[in-house]
């Protein structure tokens, strides 16, 4: 098995920095769908520039290379342990090389292990079957995404549909509230893989299992295939959008599986997963470890690929201001602006996320922040040989987890703007209000979009953080983003949520008898 660590190198490289064929088309499709000029337009083109950028460069396409997870089948015989070293092995140089984030923290004492090994982490699922061929699957799953998982105990009360019971109905209940409570904060578009049934545990194993099928599968089951088919066309209509900004596509992908459980256990469980779904597999000699094929490279043959780039998606949305800025930015210039402007950055940001919204609390911060931009973002960052950063990929982390500290942070330091994706609640609404502040929506997931945008590491401060969630001081140019949190008490986000409430109840109704 000389081959094993390099060909599980080019998996975990391959998984992190090149989207399958599938997942492109369900992209393509729906950039297809929105209107020339909306944000959503110009969201998916973004994404789509971004996905194209991260295979050029080989670089991830999302900072966050997520919780690495391997399903792998072995023959009779092959030696598991083996498998396992050299997966760790591999892991280690993907993170060495940057094309992993160091994601892996302790959770009792917050230190990064660096090299994305740690008690549990990866995960790796073994299964033997009788073929003589090793299959190895990965998944890379961000945190995001992952926090917008949910699971159902039914019956239970769903805001907008009522009373979801214990039938075909009330999953399909669960599974359109699964989609609304995501809202943007997931990169929507999103793809969810739903189990129905088993306990808590089997149950979202059996949602996870379902996102290594292909986008395009069809379900063999028949009342599966329906309920597939009815989500898709109902979740899309709820008008969340690509990043919550309102639009045609808010769902690429539902994939459901069914299992057995105890009579008084009723469980949906919904894995949710953005649009950088990073999902890839190969086949391996048992022998030597070498790829014998790769499992999800094939273009889906009913997705018709267009010659040319549709016209939707083009170019700058039609109508929206731009606003160049420079921190130090003045209150002025800040309370000028109206949610739906862009604003081009230029100049010094800083990022900072949970951590550091813990420690500014209650200490100093290491830098000036008065009238300064804060990035919510954990970069993928690389020293070169003369101690020099350099950022492989810097996407926004999303913000509602700082939502009990932001609006006191705000006052505290004089921070202007707030970068980052999905929107904030009504706290940090009213501090944007009250100190004269804006939130500046980035597109999630489009880290080498951004990171291109960089053109210097000016320093970094509580590296002890680790890398994700260390301050680095980044010179930017042309970073653009748009204004989705004004100093006027409007929200993009709170207005998107409310129409889509109002679209989910329209499928209160029972459908599947
Ligand atoms: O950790 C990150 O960089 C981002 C995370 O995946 C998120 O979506 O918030
Ligand atoms: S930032 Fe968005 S695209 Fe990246 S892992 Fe998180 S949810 Fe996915």
């Amino acid at each position: 098995m000389q081959e094993l660590k390099n060909s599980l190198l080019e998996l975990i490289t391959d998984t992190s920095t090149n989207l399958p064929p599938d997942v492109r088309a369900a992209i393509r499709e729906a950039k297809e769908k929105e209107n020339a000029g909306t944000r959503s337009a110009l969201a998916l083109s973004t994404i789509s520039n971004n996905i194209r950028m991260a295979e050029e460069n080989v670089s991830p396409i999302c900072q966050d290379t997520g919780m690495p997870t391997f399903h792998i089948h072995v023959p009779v015989g092959v030696n598991q342990m083996t498998i396992t070293r050299a997966i760790r092995e591999a892991i280690v140089e993907a993170t060495r090389t940057g094309k992993l984030r160091p994601n892996s923290v302790d959770s009792l004492t917050g230190e990064n292990s660096g090299d994305n090994l740690g008690e549990g982490v990866p995960v790796i699922h073994y299964e033997q079957w009788e073929r003589d061929e090793i299959e190895v699957r990965l998944i890379l799953k961000g945190g995001g995404c992952e926090n917008k998982n949910i699971q159902y105990s039914l019956p239970c009360e769903l805001e907008g549909l009522g009373r979801a019971g214990r039938d075909l109905d009330g999953i399909r209940k669960c599974i359109l509230h699964s989609v609304h409570q995501a809202q943007g904060q997931g990169c929507s578009a999103g793809f969810i893989g739903v189990g129905i049934g088993g306990d808590r545990t089997t149950g979202y194993e059996l949602a996870k299992k379902q996102l290594f099928r292909r986008a395009d599968d069809t379900n063999p089951h028949p009342d599966l295939a329906r309920l597939e088919t009815y989500i898709m066309e109902k979740a899309n209509e709820l008008s969340i959008g690509t990043m919550g900004f309102g639009g045609n596509t808010t769902l690429l992908g539902c994939k459901i599986g069914s299992m057995h459980r105890i009579p008084a256990s009723f469980y949906v469980s919904v894995a949710y997963n953005c649009w950088a779904f990073r999902r890839q597999g190969v086949t391996l000699d048992p022998k030597t470890g070498s790829i014998t094929s790769w499992l999800y490279k094939e273009e889906p043959s009913q997705v018709k690929v267009r010659e040319r780039e549709p016209a939707a998606a083009a170019e700058g949305a039609s109508g929206t201001r731009e606003v160049v800025l420079t921190p130090p930015i003045s209150e002025e210039a800040i309370r000028d602006l109206k949610v739906g402007d862009v604003v081009v950055l230029n100049g010094l940001i800083h990022t900072g996320r949970d951590a550091l919204h813990k420690h500014l609390i209650d200490h100093d911060s290491p830098v000036d922040l008065q009238g300064s931009v804060i990035y919510h973002c954990g970069p993928v960052m690389l020293k070169d040989e003369n101690g020099n950063w350099t950022v492989k990929a810097a996407g926004p982390t999303t913000s509602i987890r700082e939502e009990p500290y932001q609006a006191d942070i705000i006052g505290k330091f004089g921070i202007r703007a707030v970068i980052g994706k999905g929107g904030m609640g009504a706290r940090t609404l009213a501090g944007l209000q009250e100190h004269g502040a804006v939130y500046l929506n980035a597109i999630g997931g489009a880290a080498q979009y951004y990171a291109d945008c960089i053109t210097g590491v000016e320093g970094v401060d509580f590296l002890e953080f680790g890398v994700p969630e260390a301050m680095w001081h980044l010179r930017v140019k042309n970073f653009a983003a748009i204004v989705t949190m004004d100093a006027h008490g409007n929200s993009l986000h709170r207005d998107v949520e409310k129409t889509a409430l109002e679209k989910l109840a329209q499928f209160k109704e029972p459908v599947f008898r």
